[in-house]
Parts: structure tokens; C-alpha cells; sequence
């Protein structure tokens, strides 16, 4: 059988459609919010480029201002790229905006319905978010943070020894941070630590990540644009084989993990999960995505923001930021002892430092995008229907008149209440140490927005404390000495991957101990390869009882 007949029959179906959604969609009185001129049929589609389209919309932004309309052959997307619009649309108007776009591949084939971050905001979603919120909360996460300064403990007896071996060359500090990460929510998720970053479960967790940012690409497979065509037969549809295979792959590392959690000892989130009412309707697949979506989320996303920490660090920090926080805290910690969570009201500075990250470098710097199913209108424009609606969080984050001036550069001390020595009344510390008086209330956006922010972000801010604050008082860091050249390379602080998160492309640190105390105190702490976590994780879940 000829297959030049199906493909004609699908490319009419598909003009068909593209015309149809251009063309009958309700009218409103309100225009459309400007943007560029979309061509017919296809709209914007070939404007927007491949590479780098957060960058390219934050420039379009200033032509166009804080909320955009572009037609990706008939899908309106709107792009938000202020923090108030922002605030307006997916915050206060949460009730409308906290949908996810449709996504065929990645969201109902490969993940069949049940990845957490492409949800429709349903009563399933309600479900999961009752089951994962009282592990989510400030005071959870408090009493995580032993885990995690046992884990950051473990990354500077590492880099220290390593540094020893590799000396000027340096050390690949995304690896370090990535084990550090994924031992930490492996072990809070299911109860096992990893020792090397090279095990099994994390190469195949990677492997999941990494398909889930392929599939989900925009304009990665035609049926996402076009989802009628998932009718068509699996011969003509060969996506579906391929969706099948990863699957296959996710459930099986998922409810493996899932297994390993119920059968290790001591308290973690698989045992709390399995327990809770909302588990009981669920099969042991969905519980188990559930679980490994969560582990995913919290993998590559601290991970990321620490590799941009060092980026920040080797170009911006010789001017003031490092020396100021080194000296900090040389003051507040001294030189025979760890940084800890109990410095962290004196140490206002690193949570700046940490804020100051997230916002020069968003880990998702694109924005995740919502969706609103009804159509809306704001600053006089049309929002309609079904419109995917995506804050860009680059653009964002570069809002002058939120984050104050050079928002290209790296300035932590925009995050600083001002003159906080001369009040007089008591500082107000949260739960997990934060003081929060020192600090100026500005938003926090690389979490996102509304009903769908990230509901791991207290977990998220303790772990770039203690690592941040661990990593300043310890070393001095430098681009480390390229072999082939013999120099140290000039790092561009712009030179990123694609994706879904975006990582600085790969480079070597020069990690050096600040003197020999560093040495003395980390060799001191030694190694947590003996330590029993499954006790650590006992107590934490103790202390979330007590409170
Ligand atoms: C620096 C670290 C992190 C960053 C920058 C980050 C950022 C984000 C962003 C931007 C979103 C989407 C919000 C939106 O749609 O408006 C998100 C969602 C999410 N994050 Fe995080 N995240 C981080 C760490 C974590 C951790 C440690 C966990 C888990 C322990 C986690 C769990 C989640 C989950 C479950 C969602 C899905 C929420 C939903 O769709 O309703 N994240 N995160």
C-alpha cells in the first residue's frame, strides 16, 4: 500500500486546522496583545528561533512591552515579561492560569498522564499535591536539613581530595554537585545515599531527564502541534513505539526506586506516601511517578543553580560579593569548625547571595509554561481561550523597576534590608534559620508562579545555604588550567546549553582550600560514607511529628 495518499490526507487535515483555529476562534472587542506580524496559517512560527528564544523574546519584550501575543500556527501564546503581569495573571488570577498545555508525547504518551509538573490543574492534580504537601512544608524541610549537611559535608571532603590530585587543572564541579543533590533526595525519597554519582538509578534518572526535555521540546514531534493525529493507527504513527519504549523505561526505574524505598530501613517519603489516604486510589505506577517526578525536580534543579553559582563566582566575584561573604564569614564562623544551619540568622548575606543566583541565572530560564482553558482580559488586550501563557523568567528577572538597576550584573546586596543593625527590635528567623528582616521582600520568581510554584523551594533555599556558605568559607575558585593551552579559559557567563534548564556549558573549576585549616577542619569531619542516614531520616521524621 501506497503511503503518498495518508500523507496527503494528514497535511490536508492538518490546513484544515491550522485555518479552522485561525479563523473561528471567538471575536473579542479587545485586541489581541501586539506582537510580531504573524504570516498566514503558520503565524509566528517561523519567526521564533530555535536557539536561545528566551533571549529572543526578552528582546522582543522591549519592542513589544510586558505582554505579548504570538501564533504558533494557531496556538495563541502569550508571554508575560514583567513581574507584574506576572503577579497579575498567574498569581491573583491563579484560578484561570494554572493549567498546562497539552503536551501528546512527553505528557500523555511517555508519562501517561501522570508527570506531576504537566498536570492539568484537575482534582487528580489536588490529589497529588494533598499527598506531597505535608512533606513540602517549611517545617519539613527544616527537619531535612541534617540530611543535607551530612551531604554537603561529603562534597567538601571530596573536592578537597580531589583537589589535591588534580591541583590547578581543577575539578568537574557539576559532577559534585549533581551527586551531592541526588544522594540528598535518593535518600529522602527512598532511603539510599549515592556514593559516586556513577550509580545505576542516577544514570538512568539522568536518562529519563534528558528524554523528557527532548520529547517536550517545542516542535519536537508534530502530533503536539497537531494531536489529532495521534488517531491515526500505529503503523502511520511511529511515535507511539517510541513513546511505548520510554515508558517502559520510566516505570521501571520509578517502581524500582519505589521498591528499594519500602524495603530500606529507617523513614523516608516512599513509606510516608505508600501510607497516606490519597495513596490508597492510586495504582503503584502512579504513586511511583509521583516519587520519581519529585526526585527528578529536585536533581538537576539545585544542581544547576550552584553550576551558575560558580560562573557567577569566577566572573563577577574577584570585584566584592566573594571577599565580603568570605569575610563574613570568617567573622561568624572562624576557621576550626563548618559553616551550619545555627550560623544562618548571622548569615543573611549567603541567602542574598543565594537569591541573587536564582535571579542572574534562572535554572528554568524560560518559564514553565501555564495555560488559561477561558478567555480574560488584561491591560486592555484579548486573552483567548486555550492560550498557552508562558512568564519569561530572563525577562523577568531583568525588571528594573522590581530589582533595581545593572540587572545584568551580579549584585547580591539587592537583596539586603537596609540598615538592619539600627532596629532595634528582635530580628524575625523562620523555622529554617532564614532571617528573614535582613532581607528585602523581593520576589522570588525563578520558582514560578501561582497554584503550580515550585512546592520544593524550602527544601531548595536550605540546600544552596549550607552549600554556598560551605563552598565561600572553604575555597577560592578559578577556571581551571586548560591542558591543551596551558592557560586558564576566559569564561562567557552567556555560554549555555538548550533545554529545559540551562546549564553553563561544561568547564573545570580550580577549587582551592583557602589555607590549611580548610584542610585540617574538613579531613577532621571526615567522610559520611559510615554515617547512618537511615537514623538521620528517623529523626527528621520524629521532629515533622513533634511540629
Ligand atoms: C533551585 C532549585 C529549584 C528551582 C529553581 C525550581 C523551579 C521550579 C519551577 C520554575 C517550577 C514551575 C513553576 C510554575 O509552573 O510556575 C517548579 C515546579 C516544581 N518543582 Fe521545583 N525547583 C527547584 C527545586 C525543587 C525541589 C528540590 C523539588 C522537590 C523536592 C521541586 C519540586 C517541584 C515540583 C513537584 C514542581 C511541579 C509543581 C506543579 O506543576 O504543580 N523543585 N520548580
Amino acid at each position: 500500500m501506497s503511503l503518498i495518499p495518508d500523507v496527503k490526507l494528514i497535511l490536508g487535515a492538518v490546513i484544515l486546522l491550522v485555518t479552522a483555529r485561525l479563523f473561528l476562534g471567538r471575536r473579542s472587542s479587545h485586541p489581541l496583545p501586539p506582537g510580531p506580524k504573524p504570516a498566514p496559517l503558520i503565524g509566528n512560527l517561523h519567526q521564533v528561533p530555535k536557539s536561545l528564544q528566551w533571549f529572543h523574546l526578552y528582546h522582543w519584550s522591549k519592542k513589544y512591552g510586558p505582554v505579548m501575543h504570538l501564533s504558533m500556527g494557531g496556538q495563541p501564546l502569550v508571554i508575560l515579561s514583567t513581574h507584574q503581569a506576572a503577579h497579575d495573571l498567574l498569581n491573583r488570577r491563579s484560578s484561570k492560569y494554572s493549567d498546562r498545555p497539552r503536551m501528546v508525547m512527553a505528557g500523555e504518551l511517555v508519562t501517561r498522564g501522570m508527570h506531576m509538573l504537566l498536570r492539568q490543574y484537575d482534582d487528580r492534580y489536588r490529589l497529588h499535591q494533598r499527598m506531597e504537601a505535608p512533606l513540602l512544608t517549611l517545617r519539613s524541610a527544616s527537619s531535612y536539613r541534617p540530611l543535607q549537611d551530612m551531604e554537603s559535608q561529603q562534597l567538601l571532603f571530596d573536592v578537597v581530595g580531589e583537589h589535591g590530585e588534580t591541583g590547578a587543572k581543577g575539578v568537574d564541579f557539576h559532577h559534585h554537585f549533581e551527586r551531592a543533590m541526588a544522594s540528598f533526595i535518593y535518600a529522602l525519597n527512598y532511603g539510599f545515599r549515592l556514593r559516586t554519582g556513577y550509580e545505576q538509578e542516577l544514570l538512568d534518572g539522568k536518562r529519563v531527564q534528558g528524554e523528557f526535555a527532548r520529547t517536550g521540546q517545542v516542535g519536537a514531534y508534530l502530533v503536539d502541534s497537531f494531536p489529532t493525529l495521534n488517531h491515526l493507527p500505529r503503523f502511520l504513527a511511529p511515535w507511539k513505539r517510541e513513546a511505548d519504549e520510554l515508558y517502559e523505561l520510566e516505570r521501571q526505574l520509578h517502581v524500582g526506586n519505589l521498591n528499594k524505598g519500602l524495603a530500606s530501613p529507617g523513614w523516608n517519603f516512599s513509606k510516608h506516601m505508600k501510607k497516606s489516604p490519597e495513596a490508597q486510589v492510586m495504582s503503584e505506577e502512579e504513586l511511583a511517578f509521583d516519587l520519581g517526578i519529585l526526585a527528578d525536580a529536585g536533581l538537576d534543579t539545585s544542581t544547576v543553580a550552584l553550576d551558575w553559582f560558580i560562573v557567577a563566582w569566577i566572573t563577577s566575584g574577584g570585584s566584592t560579593w566573594v571577599r565580603k561573604a568570605q569575610a563574613l564569614l570568617d567573622e561568624v564562623v572562624g576557621k576550626d569548625r563548618l559553616p551550619t544551619f545555627e550560623d544562618r540568622p548571622k548569615l543573611a548575606l549567603i541567602d542574598a547571595i543565594a537569591s541573587e543566583t536564582l535571579r542572574w541565572r534562572p535554572v528554568v530560564v524560560g518559564g514553565v509554561p501555564h495555560f488559561t482553558k477561558v478567555e480574560d482580559n488584561y491591560m486592555g488586550y484579548h486573552i483567548p481561550a486555550n492560550s498557552i501563557v508562558l512568564a519569561n523568567a530572563f525577562a523577568i528577572t531583568r525588571d528594573e523597576s522590581v530589582f533595581g538597576p545593572e540587572v545584568d550584573d551580579f549584585v547580591p546586596e539587592r537583596w539586603l534590608a537596609e540598615d538592619t543593625a539600627s532596629t532595634k527590635s528582635e530580628p524575625s528567623i523562620d523555622v529554617c534559620g532564614m532571617n528573614t528582616t535582613a532581607l528585602k521582600d523581593l520576589p522570588q520568581t525563578g520558582f514560578g508562579f501561582g497554584r503550580r510554584i515550585c512546592t520544593g523551594r524550602m527544601i531548595a533555599r536550605n540546600q544552596l545555604f549550607i552549600q554556598m556558605a560551605r563552598m565561600l568559607w572553604a575555597f577560592d575558585v578559578e577556571a581551571g588550567i586548560d591542558e591543551a593551552t596551558g592557560q586558564r579559559p576566559k569564561i562567557d557567563p552567556m555560554n549555555c546549553t538548550e533545554g529545559f534548564v540551562t546549564l553553563p556549558k561544561p568547564f573545570k573549576a580550580e577549587m582551592r582550600p583557602r589555607g590549611d585549616w580548610v584542610r585540617r577542619v574538613v579531613q577532621q569531619a571526615g567522610t559520611t560514607h559510615g554515617t547512618d542516614h537511615a537514623e538521620i531520616l528517623n529523626q527528621a521524621s520524629k521532629e515533622r511529628e513533634r511540629s
